[in-house]
Protein backbone atom coordinates (compact mmCIF):
# COMPACT_ATOMS: atom_id res chain seq x y z
CA UNK A 1 0.00 0.00 0.00
CA UNK A 2 1.28 3.41 -0.45
CA UNK A 3 1.14 5.52 2.38
CA UNK A 4 -0.95 9.14 1.81
CA UNK A 5 -0.46 12.10 4.25
CA UNK A 6 -1.67 15.52 4.92
CA UNK A 7 0.50 18.60 5.46
CA UNK A 8 0.64 17.91 8.80
CA UNK A 9 2.18 14.32 8.80
CA UNK A 10 5.14 15.45 5.87
CA UNK A 11 5.89 17.83 8.33
CA UNK A 12 6.15 15.89 11.46
CA UNK A 13 7.91 13.14 9.08
CA UNK A 14 10.34 15.85 8.09
CA UNK A 15 10.52 17.42 11.61
CA UNK A 16 11.49 13.82 12.91
CA UNK A 17 14.10 13.14 9.97
CA UNK A 18 15.73 16.41 10.84
CA UNK A 19 15.73 17.11 14.57
CA UNK A 20 15.38 13.45 15.67
CA UNK A 21 17.22 11.54 13.56
CA UNK A 22 20.09 14.22 12.31
CA UNK A 23 19.68 14.10 8.77
CA UNK A 24 20.54 18.33 7.92
CA UNK A 25 16.90 19.93 5.82
CA UNK A 26 19.46 21.38 3.05
CA UNK A 27 20.47 17.45 2.46
CA UNK A 28 16.58 16.72 1.98
CA UNK A 29 16.50 19.75 -0.29
CA UNK A 30 19.29 18.41 -2.79
CA UNK A 31 17.67 15.31 -3.09
CA UNK A 32 14.33 16.73 -3.74
CA UNK A 33 16.42 18.41 -6.19
CA UNK A 34 18.03 15.32 -8.02
CA UNK A 35 14.57 13.87 -8.04
CA UNK A 36 13.16 16.75 -9.95
CA UNK A 37 16.07 17.32 -11.65
CA UNK A 38 16.03 13.87 -13.24
CA UNK A 39 12.55 13.69 -13.89
CA UNK A 40 13.16 17.04 -15.94
CA UNK A 41 16.79 15.38 -17.58
CA UNK A 42 14.55 12.74 -18.70
CA UNK A 43 11.39 15.44 -20.69
CA UNK A 44 14.47 17.53 -22.31
CA UNK A 45 18.15 17.46 -23.49
CA UNK A 46 20.32 19.34 -22.04
CA UNK A 47 20.36 22.11 -24.38
CA UNK A 48 16.32 22.89 -24.08
CA UNK A 49 15.51 25.99 -22.06
CA UNK A 50 13.95 24.60 -18.30
CA UNK A 51 12.62 27.90 -16.94
CA UNK A 52 12.24 27.02 -12.74
CA UNK A 53 9.86 29.22 -11.43
CA UNK A 54 11.06 29.70 -7.28
CA UNK A 55 8.53 30.93 -4.70
CA UNK A 56 9.78 32.31 -1.46
CA UNK A 57 9.69 29.30 0.90
CA UNK A 58 11.43 25.63 0.30
CA UNK A 59 9.50 24.91 -2.32
CA UNK A 60 10.99 27.82 -4.19
CA UNK A 61 14.29 26.44 -2.17
CA UNK A 62 13.84 22.84 -3.89
CA UNK A 63 13.35 24.96 -7.41
CA UNK A 64 16.98 26.89 -6.88
CA UNK A 65 18.72 24.11 -5.60
CA UNK A 66 17.53 22.42 -9.27
CA UNK A 67 17.91 25.22 -11.20
CA UNK A 68 21.98 25.06 -9.69
CA UNK A 69 22.17 21.12 -10.43
CA UNK A 70 21.11 21.44 -13.81
CA UNK A 71 23.93 24.04 -14.34
CA UNK A 72 26.45 22.58 -13.34
CA UNK A 73 26.10 19.81 -14.93
CA UNK A 74 26.03 22.09 -17.95
CA UNK A 75 22.37 22.30 -18.74
CA UNK A 76 20.58 25.47 -20.15
CA UNK A 77 17.99 26.80 -17.43
CA UNK A 78 16.88 29.77 -15.61
CA UNK A 79 15.28 30.92 -12.19
CA UNK A 80 12.75 33.15 -11.78
CA UNK A 81 12.20 33.76 -8.35
CA UNK A 82 8.63 35.59 -7.70
CA UNK A 83 9.27 36.96 -4.37
CA UNK A 84 11.31 39.40 -2.82
CA UNK A 85 15.08 38.42 -2.17
CA UNK A 86 14.47 39.29 1.69
CA UNK A 87 11.84 37.26 2.51
CA UNK A 88 12.81 33.70 1.48
CA UNK A 89 13.13 30.62 4.30
CA UNK A 90 16.41 29.98 5.57
CA UNK A 91 17.29 26.88 3.70
CA UNK A 92 15.74 28.98 0.24
CA UNK A 93 17.90 31.70 0.96
CA UNK A 94 20.56 29.56 1.51
CA UNK A 95 19.93 28.35 -2.63
CA UNK A 96 19.38 32.03 -3.92
CA UNK A 97 22.72 32.46 -2.46
CA UNK A 98 24.74 29.27 -3.70
CA UNK A 99 22.33 29.89 -7.19
CA UNK A 100 24.29 33.30 -7.26
CA UNK A 101 27.75 32.23 -6.92
CA UNK A 102 27.32 28.89 -9.12
CA UNK A 103 26.66 31.62 -11.81
CA UNK A 104 23.28 30.09 -12.31
CA UNK A 105 21.05 32.74 -14.87
CA UNK A 106 18.33 34.43 -12.42
CA UNK A 107 16.17 37.46 -11.94
CA UNK A 108 13.75 38.21 -9.89
CA UNK A 109 10.04 38.79 -10.76
CA UNK A 110 7.86 42.16 -10.11
CA UNK A 111 5.11 43.16 -12.26
CA UNK A 112 6.84 45.08 -14.98
CA UNK A 113 8.52 42.14 -15.59
CA UNK A 114 5.69 39.96 -16.65
CA UNK A 115 5.88 40.64 -20.30
CA UNK A 116 9.49 39.44 -20.29
CA UNK A 117 8.41 36.68 -18.38
CA UNK A 118 5.91 35.36 -20.63
CA UNK A 119 8.25 35.77 -23.59
CA UNK A 120 10.87 33.51 -21.67
CA UNK A 121 8.44 31.14 -21.04
CA UNK A 122 7.62 30.42 -25.04
CA UNK A 123 11.08 29.45 -25.42
CA UNK A 124 11.21 27.00 -22.29
CA UNK A 125 10.85 23.13 -23.38
CA UNK A 126 10.23 22.69 -19.45
CA UNK A 127 8.66 24.70 -16.90
CA UNK A 128 8.97 24.10 -13.45
CA UNK A 129 6.87 25.09 -10.90
CA UNK A 130 8.36 25.22 -7.30
CA UNK A 131 6.47 28.24 -6.38
CA UNK A 132 4.26 27.21 -3.39
CA UNK A 133 4.01 23.32 -1.85
CA UNK A 134 2.82 22.41 1.69
CA UNK A 135 3.11 25.63 3.13
CA UNK A 136 0.61 27.04 0.82
CA UNK A 137 -3.24 27.67 3.00
CA UNK A 138 -5.03 30.04 1.49
CA UNK A 139 -5.81 30.80 -3.16
CA UNK A 140 -3.25 32.49 -4.71
CA UNK A 141 -3.95 36.22 -5.83
CA UNK A 142 -1.71 38.96 -6.97
CA UNK A 143 1.86 38.28 -8.28
CA UNK A 144 1.82 34.67 -8.04
CA UNK A 145 -1.47 34.11 -9.36
CA UNK A 146 -0.61 36.03 -12.50
CA UNK A 147 2.60 34.01 -12.47
CA UNK A 148 0.35 30.71 -12.69
CA UNK A 149 -1.88 31.67 -14.88
CA UNK A 150 0.88 32.43 -17.37
CA UNK A 151 2.45 29.10 -16.80
CA UNK A 152 -0.71 27.32 -17.87
CA UNK A 153 -0.82 28.59 -21.19
CA UNK A 154 2.86 27.78 -22.06
CA UNK A 155 3.29 24.86 -24.63
CA UNK A 156 6.70 23.22 -22.65
CA UNK A 157 5.82 20.38 -20.41
CA UNK A 158 4.87 21.58 -17.13
CA UNK A 159 6.92 20.09 -14.13
CA UNK A 160 5.56 20.87 -10.34
CA UNK A 161 7.51 20.57 -7.79
CA UNK A 162 5.72 18.77 -4.39
CA UNK A 163 2.36 19.93 -5.47
CA UNK A 164 0.99 21.96 -8.83
CA UNK A 165 1.27 26.00 -7.21
CA UNK A 166 -2.11 26.56 -6.02
CA UNK A 167 -3.35 23.88 -4.46
CA UNK A 168 -3.36 22.44 -0.93
CA UNK A 169 -1.82 19.07 0.27
CA UNK A 170 -4.53 18.64 2.62
CA UNK A 171 -7.78 18.40 -0.06
CA UNK A 172 -9.08 17.70 -2.94
CA UNK A 173 -10.24 21.50 -3.60
CA UNK A 174 -9.49 23.98 -5.98
CA UNK A 175 -8.81 27.04 -3.96
CA UNK A 176 -8.33 29.53 -6.87
CA UNK A 177 -5.67 29.79 -9.49
CA UNK A 178 -3.43 26.73 -9.76
CA UNK A 179 -0.91 25.17 -12.06
CA UNK A 180 -2.15 22.45 -14.45
CA UNK A 181 0.90 19.85 -14.65
CA UNK A 182 1.82 17.37 -16.47
CA UNK A 183 4.51 15.44 -13.91
CA UNK A 184 4.20 16.10 -10.13
CA UNK A 185 7.16 15.01 -8.38
CA UNK A 186 6.19 15.04 -4.92
CA UNK A 187 8.78 13.83 -1.79
CA UNK A 188 8.86 10.63 1.04
CA UNK A 189 4.56 9.90 -0.11
CA UNK A 190 1.87 11.26 -2.00
CA UNK A 191 0.04 14.16 0.13
CA UNK A 192 -4.44 13.80 -0.48
CA UNK A 193 -4.02 16.60 -3.41
CA UNK A 194 -2.42 13.99 -5.74
CA UNK A 195 -5.44 11.25 -4.75
CA UNK A 196 -8.62 13.49 -4.54
CA UNK A 197 -10.09 15.07 -7.30
CA UNK A 198 -10.46 17.93 -8.96
CA UNK A 199 -7.77 19.01 -7.61
CA UNK A 200 -5.46 15.38 -8.19
CA UNK A 201 -5.95 15.78 -12.29
CA UNK A 202 -4.24 19.35 -11.46
CA UNK A 203 -0.75 16.97 -10.90
CA UNK A 204 -0.69 14.43 -14.41
CA UNK A 205 1.34 12.20 -13.73
CA UNK A 206 2.46 11.46 -10.15
CA UNK A 207 6.23 10.42 -8.97
CA UNK A 208 7.38 9.70 -5.25
CA UNK A 209 10.73 10.63 -4.95
CA UNK A 210 12.74 8.94 -2.01
CA UNK A 211 14.50 11.68 -0.46
CA UNK A 212 15.66 9.93 2.50
CA UNK A 213 12.67 10.59 5.07
CA UNK A 214 12.38 7.26 6.07
CA UNK A 215 9.24 4.81 5.15
CA UNK A 216 8.60 4.27 8.52
CA UNK A 217 8.40 7.97 9.57
CA UNK A 218 5.67 8.23 6.86
CA UNK A 219 3.84 5.16 7.69
CA UNK A 220 3.27 6.52 11.24
CA UNK A 221 1.92 9.62 9.84
CA UNK A 222 -0.08 8.23 7.50
CA UNK A 223 -3.98 8.89 6.71
CA UNK A 224 -4.70 6.80 3.99
CA UNK A 225 -3.24 4.09 1.85
CA UNK A 226 -3.90 3.83 -2.16
CA UNK A 227 -4.35 -0.31 -2.47
CA UNK A 228 -1.74 -2.22 -4.73
CA UNK A 229 -2.66 -4.82 -6.71
CA UNK A 230 -0.87 -7.14 -4.46
CA UNK A 231 -2.49 -5.73 -0.95
CA UNK A 232 -5.98 -7.23 -2.76
CA UNK A 233 -4.85 -10.06 -4.25
CA UNK A 234 -3.68 -11.50 -1.35
CA UNK A 235 -7.06 -10.58 -0.01
CA UNK A 236 -8.99 -13.41 -2.64
CA UNK A 237 -10.39 -16.32 -1.03
CA UNK A 238 -8.68 -18.90 -1.14
CA UNK A 239 -10.18 -21.70 -3.53
CA UNK A 240 -8.85 -25.31 -2.53
CA UNK A 241 -8.59 -27.71 -5.22
CA UNK A 242 -11.21 -30.18 -3.12
CA UNK A 243 -13.66 -27.02 -2.54
CA UNK A 244 -17.19 -27.32 -2.91
CA UNK A 245 -19.62 -24.42 -3.32
CA UNK A 246 -20.61 -24.91 0.36
CA UNK A 247 -17.18 -23.57 0.67
CA UNK A 248 -17.98 -20.39 -0.66
CA UNK A 249 -20.98 -19.22 1.27
CA UNK A 250 -24.76 -18.14 -0.07
CA UNK A 251 -25.58 -15.00 -0.92
CA UNK A 252 -28.85 -13.71 -0.82
CA UNK A 253 -29.52 -10.32 -2.47
CA UNK A 254 -32.67 -8.59 -1.56
CA UNK A 255 -33.41 -6.09 -4.63
CA UNK A 256 -35.84 -5.64 -7.61
CA UNK A 257 -39.21 -4.59 -8.18
CA UNK A 258 -41.61 -4.39 -11.23
CA UNK A 259 -39.24 -2.24 -13.66
CA UNK A 260 -36.34 -2.56 -12.05
CA UNK A 261 -35.71 -6.27 -12.40
CA UNK A 262 -32.05 -5.13 -13.92
CA UNK A 263 -30.78 -3.57 -11.36
CA UNK A 264 -31.35 -6.94 -9.41
CA UNK A 265 -29.84 -8.83 -12.26
CA UNK A 266 -26.61 -7.37 -12.88
CA UNK A 267 -25.77 -7.61 -8.45
CA UNK A 268 -26.59 -11.19 -9.03
CA UNK A 269 -24.28 -11.57 -11.89
CA UNK A 270 -22.01 -9.92 -9.77
CA UNK A 271 -22.29 -11.81 -6.88
CA UNK A 272 -22.00 -15.15 -9.15
CA UNK A 273 -18.47 -14.15 -10.73
CA UNK A 274 -17.32 -12.87 -7.60
CA UNK A 275 -17.37 -16.80 -5.95
CA UNK A 276 -20.55 -16.98 -3.89
CA UNK A 277 -21.42 -20.60 -4.11
CA UNK A 278 -24.92 -19.57 -3.95
CA UNK A 279 -26.79 -16.82 -4.73
CA UNK A 280 -30.27 -15.80 -4.50
CA UNK A 281 -32.13 -13.15 -5.35
CA UNK A 282 -35.33 -12.25 -3.01
CA UNK A 283 -37.69 -10.32 -4.72
CA UNK A 284 -40.85 -8.83 -5.97
CA UNK A 285 -43.27 -10.87 -7.89
CA UNK A 286 -42.74 -9.34 -11.26
CA UNK A 287 -39.29 -9.01 -11.29
CA UNK A 288 -38.80 -13.04 -10.57
CA UNK A 289 -38.94 -14.34 -14.86
CA UNK A 290 -36.37 -11.45 -15.71
CA UNK A 291 -34.15 -12.22 -13.08
CA UNK A 292 -34.04 -15.98 -13.78
CA UNK A 293 -33.81 -15.48 -17.67
CA UNK A 294 -30.81 -13.12 -17.20
CA UNK A 295 -29.01 -15.30 -14.43
CA UNK A 296 -29.74 -18.86 -14.75
CA UNK A 297 -27.07 -19.76 -11.90
CA UNK A 298 -29.31 -17.73 -9.22
CA UNK A 299 -31.92 -18.94 -7.05
CA UNK A 300 -34.93 -16.44 -7.30
CA UNK A 301 -37.42 -16.19 -4.12
CA UNK A 302 -40.81 -14.04 -4.87
CA UNK A 303 -41.56 -11.99 -1.75
CA UNK A 304 -44.70 -10.80 -1.45
CA UNK A 305 -45.57 -7.74 -3.17
CA UNK A 306 -47.77 -4.73 -2.79
CA UNK A 307 -49.98 -2.86 -5.52
CA UNK A 308 -46.84 -0.54 -6.36
CA UNK A 309 -44.88 -3.84 -7.40
CA UNK A 310 -42.20 -3.67 -4.98
CA UNK A 311 -42.19 -5.73 -1.91
CA UNK A 312 -44.67 -5.45 0.56
CA UNK A 313 -42.61 -6.09 3.46
CA UNK A 314 -43.37 -9.61 4.83
CA UNK A 315 -42.08 -13.16 4.00
CA UNK A 316 -38.34 -12.48 4.10
CA UNK A 317 -37.44 -14.98 6.99
CA UNK A 318 -37.13 -18.23 5.23
CA UNK A 319 -34.20 -16.50 2.52
CA UNK A 320 -32.77 -15.27 5.44
CA UNK A 321 -32.55 -18.45 6.82
CA UNK A 322 -29.99 -19.67 4.33
CA UNK A 323 -27.61 -17.06 3.47
CA UNK A 324 -23.94 -15.86 4.81
CA UNK A 325 -24.13 -12.45 3.57
CA UNK A 326 -27.02 -10.09 2.70
CA UNK A 327 -27.13 -7.17 0.54
CA UNK A 328 -30.14 -5.24 -0.02
CA UNK A 329 -31.35 -1.95 -2.02
CA UNK A 330 -30.40 -2.29 -5.76
CA UNK A 331 -33.69 -1.53 -7.25
CA UNK A 332 -35.73 -2.32 -4.19
CA UNK A 333 -37.58 0.56 -4.13
CA UNK A 334 -38.48 3.65 -1.60
CA UNK A 335 -42.52 3.13 -0.39
CA UNK A 336 -43.66 1.32 2.68
CA UNK A 337 -43.18 -1.94 1.32
CA UNK A 338 -39.45 -1.46 1.07
CA UNK A 339 -39.31 0.06 4.12
CA UNK A 340 -40.45 -2.21 6.08
CA UNK A 341 -38.54 -5.43 4.54
CA UNK A 342 -35.51 -3.01 5.50
CA UNK A 343 -36.51 -2.45 9.08
CA UNK A 344 -37.55 -6.39 9.02
CA UNK A 345 -34.18 -7.32 7.87
CA UNK A 346 -31.87 -5.20 10.35
CA UNK A 347 -33.77 -6.61 13.04
CA UNK A 348 -33.53 -10.34 12.34
CA UNK A 349 -30.32 -10.40 10.50
CA UNK A 350 -27.31 -9.97 12.75
CA UNK A 351 -24.73 -12.14 9.91
CA UNK A 352 -22.67 -9.63 7.08
CA UNK A 353 -24.81 -6.96 5.59
CA UNK A 354 -24.62 -4.72 2.31
CA UNK A 355 -26.58 -1.51 1.66
CA UNK A 356 -26.89 0.07 -1.36
CA UNK A 357 -28.67 2.66 -3.21
CA UNK A 358 -33.06 2.72 -1.70
CA UNK A 359 -31.39 1.43 0.96
CA UNK A 360 -29.36 3.97 2.17
CA UNK A 361 -31.81 6.65 0.89
CA UNK A 362 -34.63 4.82 3.01
CA UNK A 363 -32.24 4.80 5.84
CA UNK A 364 -31.15 8.92 5.47
CA UNK A 365 -30.47 10.12 9.25
CA UNK A 366 -30.74 7.51 10.94
CA UNK A 367 -26.85 5.86 10.32
CA UNK A 368 -27.00 5.03 14.13
CA UNK A 369 -29.63 2.32 13.51
CA UNK A 370 -26.77 0.28 12.55
CA UNK A 371 -24.59 0.84 15.33
CA UNK A 372 -25.66 -2.32 17.26
CA UNK A 373 -24.44 -4.37 14.45
CA UNK A 374 -21.28 -6.48 15.08
CA UNK A 375 -21.32 -8.91 11.95
CA UNK A 376 -19.22 -7.15 8.99
CA UNK A 377 -21.59 -4.05 7.39
CA UNK A 378 -20.95 -2.02 4.48
CA UNK A 379 -22.38 0.77 2.93
CA UNK A 380 -21.88 1.74 -0.42
CA UNK A 381 -23.06 5.30 -1.25
CA UNK A 382 -22.18 7.57 -4.29
CA UNK A 383 -21.86 11.23 -2.68
CA UNK A 384 -25.61 12.09 -3.18
CA UNK A 385 -26.68 8.98 -0.84
CA UNK A 386 -24.18 9.72 1.75
CA UNK A 387 -25.16 13.57 1.66
CA UNK A 388 -28.90 11.86 2.63
CA UNK A 389 -27.57 9.63 4.99
CA UNK A 390 -25.55 12.66 6.82
CA UNK A 391 -28.19 15.18 5.94
CA UNK A 392 -25.22 17.88 4.26
CA UNK A 393 -25.09 18.32 0.59
CA UNK A 394 -23.11 16.53 -1.71
CA UNK A 395 -20.96 19.44 -2.85
CA UNK A 396 -20.18 19.41 0.81
CA UNK A 397 -19.59 15.70 0.33
CA UNK A 398 -17.32 16.23 -2.63
CA UNK A 399 -15.03 19.05 -0.82
CA UNK A 400 -13.97 16.80 2.02
CA UNK A 401 -14.34 13.05 0.98
CA UNK A 402 -12.17 11.29 3.13
CA UNK A 403 -13.72 13.37 6.56
CA UNK A 404 -17.41 12.64 5.45
CA UNK A 405 -17.15 9.18 4.68
CA UNK A 406 -15.17 9.08 7.94
CA UNK A 407 -17.94 10.46 9.61
CA UNK A 408 -20.71 7.98 8.32
CA UNK A 409 -18.29 5.11 9.21
CA UNK A 410 -18.14 6.76 12.80
CA UNK A 411 -21.99 6.58 12.68
CA UNK A 412 -22.74 3.87 11.42
CA UNK A 413 -19.86 1.90 13.11
CA UNK A 414 -19.25 -0.09 9.70
CA UNK A 415 -17.59 0.07 6.49
CA UNK A 416 -18.29 3.36 4.50
CA UNK A 417 -17.63 3.05 0.28
CA UNK A 418 -17.69 6.08 -0.81
CA UNK A 419 -18.01 5.57 -4.74
CA UNK A 420 -16.12 8.18 -7.35
CA UNK A 421 -13.22 9.20 -8.34
CA UNK A 422 -10.62 7.04 -6.66
CA UNK A 423 -13.39 4.96 -4.23
CA UNK A 424 -12.75 5.59 -0.34
CA UNK A 425 -12.69 3.01 2.01
CA UNK A 426 -13.40 4.04 5.76
CA UNK A 427 -14.12 2.69 8.72
CA UNK A 428 -14.06 4.23 12.24
CA UNK A 429 -10.39 3.69 13.16
CA UNK A 430 -7.52 3.47 11.52
CA UNK A 431 -6.62 4.70 7.74
CA UNK A 432 -8.20 5.12 4.83
CA UNK A 433 -7.75 2.84 2.13
CA UNK A 434 -7.83 4.72 -1.53
CA UNK A 435 -8.76 2.42 -4.64
CA UNK A 436 -6.72 3.56 -7.52
CA UNK A 437 -8.65 1.36 -9.87
CA UNK A 438 -11.67 2.34 -12.17
CA UNK A 439 -12.54 4.78 -15.40
CA UNK A 440 -15.06 7.62 -16.32
CA UNK A 441 -16.90 4.60 -18.28
CA UNK A 442 -18.18 3.73 -14.82
CA UNK A 443 -20.37 6.61 -14.64
CA UNK A 444 -23.30 4.37 -16.34
CA UNK A 445 -26.46 3.16 -14.68
CA UNK A 446 -26.04 -0.47 -13.04
CA UNK A 447 -22.46 0.27 -12.46
CA UNK A 448 -23.16 0.66 -8.76
CA UNK A 449 -25.50 -2.52 -8.83
CA UNK A 450 -22.62 -4.76 -9.59
CA UNK A 451 -20.58 -3.63 -7.14
CA UNK A 452 -22.54 -4.64 -4.53
CA UNK A 453 -23.43 -7.98 -5.60
CA UNK A 454 -19.56 -8.01 -5.90
CA UNK A 455 -18.86 -7.03 -2.53
CA UNK A 456 -22.00 -9.16 -1.05
CA UNK A 457 -20.38 -12.00 -2.95
CA UNK A 458 -16.96 -11.44 -0.76
CA UNK A 459 -18.92 -11.19 2.56
CA UNK A 460 -20.76 -14.16 1.93
CA UNK A 461 -17.07 -16.12 1.30
CA UNK A 462 -16.31 -14.96 4.79
CA UNK A 463 -14.06 -11.75 3.91
CA UNK A 464 -13.60 -8.81 6.80
CA UNK A 465 -15.35 -6.21 5.49
CA UNK A 466 -12.73 -3.81 4.96
CA UNK A 467 -11.15 -6.34 2.70
CA UNK A 468 -14.01 -7.38 1.30
CA UNK A 469 -14.64 -3.71 0.16
CA UNK A 470 -11.09 -2.94 -1.03
CA UNK A 471 -11.33 -6.15 -3.27
CA UNK A 472 -14.85 -5.06 -4.45
CA UNK A 473 -14.00 -1.59 -5.81
CA UNK A 474 -10.36 -2.93 -7.07
CA UNK A 475 -12.19 -5.55 -9.09
CA UNK A 476 -14.99 -3.54 -10.28
CA UNK A 477 -12.51 -0.56 -11.33
CA UNK A 478 -10.19 -2.77 -13.11
CA UNK A 479 -13.44 -5.10 -14.97
CA UNK A 480 -14.57 -1.09 -16.40
CA UNK A 481 -10.60 0.12 -16.98
CA UNK A 482 -10.27 -3.59 -19.01
CA UNK A 483 -13.96 -2.88 -21.01
CA UNK A 484 -12.71 0.68 -21.56
CA UNK A 485 -10.87 -0.72 -24.58
CA UNK A 486 -13.71 -2.06 -26.12
CA UNK A 487 -16.01 0.88 -24.85
CA UNK A 488 -14.25 4.15 -24.77
CA UNK A 489 -17.11 5.62 -23.21
CA UNK A 490 -19.80 4.72 -21.11
CA UNK A 491 -19.37 0.97 -19.74
CA UNK A 492 -22.70 -1.21 -19.81
CA UNK A 493 -22.77 -2.74 -16.39
CA UNK A 494 -23.58 -5.71 -17.95
CA UNK A 495 -19.77 -5.97 -19.82
CA UNK A 496 -18.56 -4.72 -15.74
CA UNK A 497 -19.83 -7.76 -14.96
CA UNK A 498 -18.57 -9.92 -17.50
CA UNK A 499 -14.69 -8.34 -17.04
CA UNK A 500 -14.71 -9.09 -13.25
CA UNK A 501 -13.50 -12.69 -13.71
CA UNK A 502 -10.82 -11.07 -16.44
CA UNK A 503 -10.10 -8.72 -13.35
CA UNK A 504 -9.92 -11.83 -10.74
CA UNK A 505 -7.63 -13.80 -13.12
CA UNK A 506 -4.82 -10.51 -13.30
CA UNK A 507 -4.70 -10.26 -9.34
CA UNK A 508 -4.45 -14.68 -8.92
CA UNK A 509 -1.46 -14.69 -10.92
CA UNK A 510 0.22 -12.64 -7.77
CA UNK A 511 -1.24 -15.13 -5.62
CA UNK A 512 0.89 -17.79 -5.09
N1 LIG B 1 10.57 20.54 5.38
C1 LIG B 1 11.49 19.85 4.71
O1 LIG B 1 12.37 19.33 5.30
C2 LIG B 1 11.46 19.71 3.28
C3 LIG B 1 10.57 20.46 2.49
N2 LIG B 1 10.64 20.44 1.18
C4 LIG B 1 9.91 21.38 0.37
O2 LIG B 1 9.40 22.42 1.17
C5 LIG B 1 8.04 22.66 0.82
C6 LIG B 1 7.34 23.31 1.97
O3 LIG B 1 8.03 24.47 2.21
P1 LIG B 1 7.43 25.61 3.14
O4 LIG B 1 6.91 25.02 4.37
O5 LIG B 1 8.53 26.61 3.29
O6 LIG B 1 6.23 26.19 2.33
P2 LIG B 1 6.02 26.67 0.80
O7 LIG B 1 5.03 25.79 0.21
O8 LIG B 1 7.31 26.80 0.11
O9 LIG B 1 5.31 28.09 0.99
C7 LIG B 1 6.05 29.19 1.42
C8 LIG B 1 5.24 30.22 2.13
O10 LIG B 1 4.26 30.77 1.32
C9 LIG B 1 3.32 31.45 2.11
N3 LIG B 1 1.98 31.26 1.55
C10 LIG B 1 1.08 30.28 1.81
N4 LIG B 1 0.00 30.41 1.05
C11 LIG B 1 0.21 31.51 0.28
C12 LIG B 1 -0.55 32.16 -0.70
N5 LIG B 1 -1.75 31.69 -1.10
N6 LIG B 1 -0.04 33.25 -1.29
C13 LIG B 1 1.17 33.72 -0.94
N7 LIG B 1 1.94 33.13 0.01
C14 LIG B 1 1.47 32.03 0.61
C15 LIG B 1 3.41 30.87 3.48
O11 LIG B 1 3.88 31.85 4.38
P3 LIG B 1 2.88 32.91 5.07
O12 LIG B 1 2.66 33.99 4.05
O13 LIG B 1 1.61 32.21 5.40
O14 LIG B 1 3.63 33.38 6.26
C16 LIG B 1 4.41 29.74 3.28
O15 LIG B 1 5.21 29.52 4.40
C17 LIG B 1 7.53 21.30 0.42
O16 LIG B 1 6.38 21.41 -0.37
C18 LIG B 1 8.73 20.76 -0.34
O17 LIG B 1 8.71 21.23 -1.65
C19 LIG B 1 11.66 19.62 0.52
O18 LIG B 1 12.76 20.47 0.34
C20 LIG B 1 12.07 18.43 1.31
C21 LIG B 1 12.42 18.76 2.69
K1 LIG C 1 4.93 23.66 -6.54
Amino acid sequence: MVPVVDNLGMRAADRHTIEELGLPSLVLMEQAAAAVNAAVEERCESTDLVVVLCGRGNNGGDGLAMARQRHASGGLVEAVLVADPGELSQDAAVQWELAGRFGVPRRVLTEEGLPALEELLTKAAVVVDALYGTGLDRALSGLPAQVVELINTVEGEVVAVDIPSGLSGNSGVLLGPAVEADLTVTFGALKWVHVLSPAALCCGDVVVADIGIPQAAVEKVASGFVLEDQDVADFLPHRAPDAHKGHFGHLLLVAGRRGRAGAAALAAKAGVRGGAGLVTVATAVDAVSPIQAQVPEAMVDPLPTGEDGSVSGEGIEESLGKATAVAVGPGLGLGEGPRRLLSRILELWSGPLVLDADALTLLAGQLEKLKGRTAPTVLTPHPGELARLLGVTSAQVQEDRPAWARKAAELCGGTVVLKGFHTLVAEAEGPLWINPTGSPGLASGGAGDVLTGLIGSFLAQGLPAKQAAALGVFLHGRAAELAGKRFPGAVPASVVARMIPRAEAELRELVW
